[in-house]
């Protein structure tokens, strides 16, 4: 992101000159208050909206007429947004579809996509038969479907139970190794953004701006020791520090 704003119909300023270098492989948290412009940020990375003025540059990837990376992006939301007459198969199938694949062509790759949620034996299954948490993890499977490069994910799991969430945080931490896919995820929870990322950018609000960029390439492996680990108890401070710092910096 090169110099965006964002100013909306109604003259809100959302966004002003955020950039923001994304490097292929990193897990990214956008962690801010609310208002700062997290989703926007997001929204307009994903094409779903237009930056007043700025950038999107894709280095890495040929573009499509639209600017976009061809096939690149792939959007999990807050809501899991399933269509409730589809099966768990034919939600997953959907981005498939609409490129023209049929269901027996996509089977594999659907399949494939719902055994690394844990999923696969629930494909015929509807979603109002899911938990919330299985519901979202139809959600994350439909995401990386057409294998994409970079994952955009908006508080996905804000509306479930802590102990659903720290399971599906372990889930994507998976994903992330086992398909190499560049994850950016927004979230409100400093606990959360300590867990999975090896960066996390702190915004500020009023305008949405950068307002630290914070590495966290240690240790490695996220797992139930790190959470009950002084090093993770430690980030976490950090992390709570220069989120507080935004918040004051918003107010003055
Ligand atoms: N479509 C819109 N029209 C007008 N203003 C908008 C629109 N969408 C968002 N905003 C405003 O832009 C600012 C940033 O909103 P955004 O949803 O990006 O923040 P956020 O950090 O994701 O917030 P939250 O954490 O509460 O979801 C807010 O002041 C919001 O009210």
């Amino acid at each position: 992101m090169q110099n965006v704003t964002k100013v909306f119909s109604n003259g809100t300023l959302a966004l002003k000159d955020m950039s923001l270098d994304v490097r292929p492989g990193e897990f990214i948290s956008l962690l801010g208050p609310s208002g700062c412009g997290k989703s926007t940020a997001l929204r307009i990375i994903a094409g779903l909206g237009d930056a007043s003025s700025g950038s999107i540059d894709w280095p890495s990837s040929k573009i499509n007429a639209k600017g976009l990376p061809e096939g690149d992006v792939g959007f999990v939301f807050q809501e899991p947004t399933l269509m409730p007459w589809s099966t768990v198969f034919g939600n997953v199938h959907l981005p498939l579809k609409l490129r023209g694949v049929s269901k027996s062509a996509a089977r594999q790759k659907v399949m494939e996509g719902l055994e690394s949620v844990g999923l696969a034996d629930f494909a015929d299954a509807y979603p109002r038969e899911l938990s919330g948490g299985m519901k979202m993890r139809v959600s994350i499977a439909r995401a990386i479907v057409t294998r994409p490069k970079l994952l955009l994910m908006d508080e996905p799991f804000a509306a479930l139970d802590e102990i659903t969430r720290q399971k599906l945080n372990d889930d994507v931490l998976k994903l992330w190794e086992q398909f190499g896919v560049t994850v950016i995820f927004v979230t409100h929870s400093v606990y959360e953004s300590a867990y999975l990322s090896n960066r996390i950018v702190v915004m500020r609000a009023r305008p949405g701006q950068v307002y630290a960029d914070l590495e966290v390439v240690q240790p490695r492996v996220r797992d139930g020791a790190y959470r009950t680990s002084e090093s993770y108890r430690a980030i976490c401070q950090t992390v709570s520090d220069t989120l507080q710092g935004a918040i004051h910096s918003a107010e003055s």
